[in-house]
C-alpha cells in the first residue's frame, strides 16, 4: 500500500500542539517528525489547518427501533453524515429489549451496520431487564464481543426502563467484569405521571415535553445512579447531561473520589428550552430526552467540561423527520418520537462555540471529541490520540472557513437541522480513515461497508486509565 505524508498543518492532541508531518503507511501512523524524508509517498497538504485525530462518538442510535417507529438514519447516512463532520468511529447502542438471548440483539446490530458503515464502530450493550439467562450470559457475550459498555435507561417507562434492581444488578456485573456501565438519568415513573396530568389538563404542545421533564428529576434520577453505582463498586457514565442539578452531583461524587464520568451534547450547550415552545407543532423539531434547558444551564455545563468533571461530547444522534415521524406526535407530545440529528454538526459545534469562542482550549476540544471516549471505551491508544502505532484516523480542519449550519446542506437523512441558521467557524475538508481518504476536499470518496467493527477489551477501558483521563 502507497504510503502517505500529511505535511504543514498543526497537529493538536489533547496534551499538544505542534508543526510536524505525519507519516502513514497501511492503516497506521508510522512517524511523526518534522521534515519527514518520504520521496515515495502521496503528499498531503495540510497548510493552514489543523490536524487532529478523527471524532469518537460515543452515543448514536441509528437504525433503532424506538417510539413506535424508527430512526430515520440508518448505518449508511448516518455515517456518511459522520464522516463528513469529522467523526470516524462510533459507538452505537444495541436494543436487546424484547430478545430472549441478547447474542440475538448483537447479531442483529452486526447485520444492521455491516455493509453500510463507512466508519469504524462498536456497541455497547443496553439492558431494559436481566433474568437468570441473560445474567449469566451477559458477562460472556461482552468478553466475546469486545464490548466494554452497558446502558441502562431510568427513564422510558413504556419501553426501555429498568427497575432499580435490574439497574443494580447491572452495576453488579460492571464491577465483576470490568464494564463500564452507561446511564440515562431521569425518573421515568415521576415523569410518566407529570405527562398524564398534562394530557389530562389539555397540555398536549411540544413545550409540554420539557416542562413534565424538569431538571430536578435528571438531578434526583443522577444521584440515585451515582449511590447505587457505588454501592456495587461499578464504573458509572452517565448519558447527556443536561442541567446543574446532575452537573452538581456528578461534581460532588468525583470530588468524594466515586467513579463517575459524565457526557454532555452540543445542543445542550448551545439551544434552549424556548424552541420548544416555537409557533404551531414547530417545537417537535426539539423534542428529545433529557429535554432542552433554560439557558441559565448552559454555563455549568461549559464549566464542568472545562474542569474536566463532564468528559465528553456525544451526538445522541436519533433522527425523526419532521414532516414525517415527529408529526405522530401532532395532538400529544407524549407520541412525538425523541431525538434529533446531530452526529455531522456534534464536532464543528463544539469547535465552533467552544474554541472559536474561547470556552475551552485546542487540547481540550480533542479530549472532549476524541481522546477521553477513546480512554474511557477501551479504544485507546489504537483511536483517539496521534500517535505512532495508532490508527490513522485523522481530520484535516480549516478552523477559518465560516459557514451556516443547514438541512439544505448537511448529510443526514433528515429534513431539518436543530441548528439551522447557526454560523460556525471551521469545518473538516479531509478525513482519513485507517490511512484512507473518506472525505477528500468534502467529497465523500469512501466505501460502503469500509467501516470495521472493533473489539474492545474489557478491563482496557475505564477502570484502567481512570487516572489518564483525569490527568
Ligand atoms: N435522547 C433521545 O431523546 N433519544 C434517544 C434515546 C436516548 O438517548 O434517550
Ligand atoms: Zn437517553
Ligand atoms: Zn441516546
Amino acid at each position: 500500500m502507497k504510503k502517505k505524508i500529511i505535511t504543514g498543518g498543526t497537529i493538536a492532541t489533547a496534551t499538544d500542539v505542534f508543526k510536524a508531518d505525519i507519516l502513514i503507511e497501511g492503516e497506521k501512523i508510522v512517524q511523526i517528525g518534522v521534515n519527514l524524508d518520504a520521496l515515495e509517498a502521496e503528499v498531503i497538504d495540510a497548510t493552514g489547518k489543523y490536524v487532529f485525530p478523527g471524532g469518537i462518538d460515543p452515543h448514536t442510535h441509528l437504525d433503532m427501533p424506538f417510539n413506535n417507529t424508527v430512526t430515520d438514519d440508518d448505518w449508511e447516512s448516518g455515517t456518511v453524515a459522520a464522516a463528513f463532520g469529522g467523526t470516524t468511529t462510533i459507538l452505537d447502542f444495541c436494543l436487546t429489549a424484547g430478545e430472549t438471548k441478547l447474542s440475538d440483539a448483537v447479531e442483529k446490530w452486526h447485520k444492521k451496520a455491516e455493509g453500510k458503515a463507512v466508519i469504524d464502530y462498536g456497541f455497547h450493550l443496553m439492558i431494559s431487564d436481566l433474568n437468570e439467562e441473560t445474567e449469566k450470559e451477559l458477562p460472556l457475550l461482552l468478553e466475546q464481543e469486545g464490548i466494554t459498555s452497558v446502558k441502562v435507561f431510568m427513564a422510558y417507562a413504556k419501553e426501555f426502563q429498568a427497575t432499580d434492581r435490574t439497574l443494580f444488578k447491572a452495576f453488579k456485573i460492571g464491577k465483576e467484569t470490568g464494564a463500564i456501565v452507561m446511564v440515562h438519568c431521569e425518573n421515568g415513573s415521576v415523569i410518566d405521571e407529570l405527562v398524564e396530568e398534562a394530557i389530562a389538563k389539555g397540555n398536549t404542545a411540544p413545550i409540554y415535553h420539557a416542562l413534565t421533564r424538569p431538571p430536578e428529576v435528571e438531578g434526583e434520577a443522577t444521584k440515585r445512579a451515582i449511590e447505587l453505582a457505588h454501592v456495587a463498586g461499578a464504573t458509572l457514565y452517565v448519558v447527556h447531561v443536561t442541567c446543574k442539578e446532575a452537573v452538581d452531583e456528578i461534581i460532588k461524587a468525583r470530588e468524594k473520589g466515586y467513579n463517575v464520568y459524565g457526557e454532555t451534547c452540543p445542543p445542550y450547550l448551545t439551544l434552549d428550552q424556548t424552541l420548544l415552545a416555537k409557533p404551531g407543532f414547530e417545537g417537535a423539531k426539539y423534542v428529545w430526552s433529557p429535554p432542552l434547558r433554560p439557558k441559565s444551564h448552559q454555563e455549568p455545563l461549559w464549566n464542568a467540561l472545562k474542569a474536566k468533571q463532564l468528559q465528553t461530547i456525544g451526538s445522541d444522534q436519533c433522527s425523526f423527520n419532521f414532516n414525517g415521524k415527529k408529526q405522530l406526535g401532532l395532538n400529544d407530545f407524549s407520541k412525538i418520537p425523541n431525538g434529533g440529528p446531530f452526529i455531522e454538526d456534534r464536532f464543528s459545534v463544539l469547535y465552533s462555540e467552544g474554541v472559536s469562542k474561547g470556552r475551552i482550549s485546542i487540547n481540550d476540544f480533542v479530549d472532549m471529541i476524541s481522546t477521553s471516549a477513546a480512554k474511557i471505551f477501551g479504544l485507546f491508544p489504537q483511536k483517539g490520540t496521534i500517535a505512532v502505532g495508532s490508527d490513522a484516523d485523522i481530520v484535516i480542519f480549516d478552523p477559518n472557513i465560516k459557514r451556516t449550519i443547514s438541512a439544505e446542506t448537511h448529510h443526514m437523512n433528515v429534513d431539518y437541522n436543530a441548528f439551522e441558521g447557526l454560523e460556525v467557524t471551521g469545518e473538516p475538508v479531509s478525513v482519513l480513515l485507517r490511512g484512507e481518504f473518506i472525505v477528500k476536499d468534502k467529497q465523500f470518496v469512501g466505501a460502503l461497508g469500509g467501516g470495521k467493527y472493533i473489539k474492545r477489551q474489557l478491563g482496557k477501558g475505564a477502570l484502567s486509565t481512570l487516572e489518564a483521563v483525569s490527568n
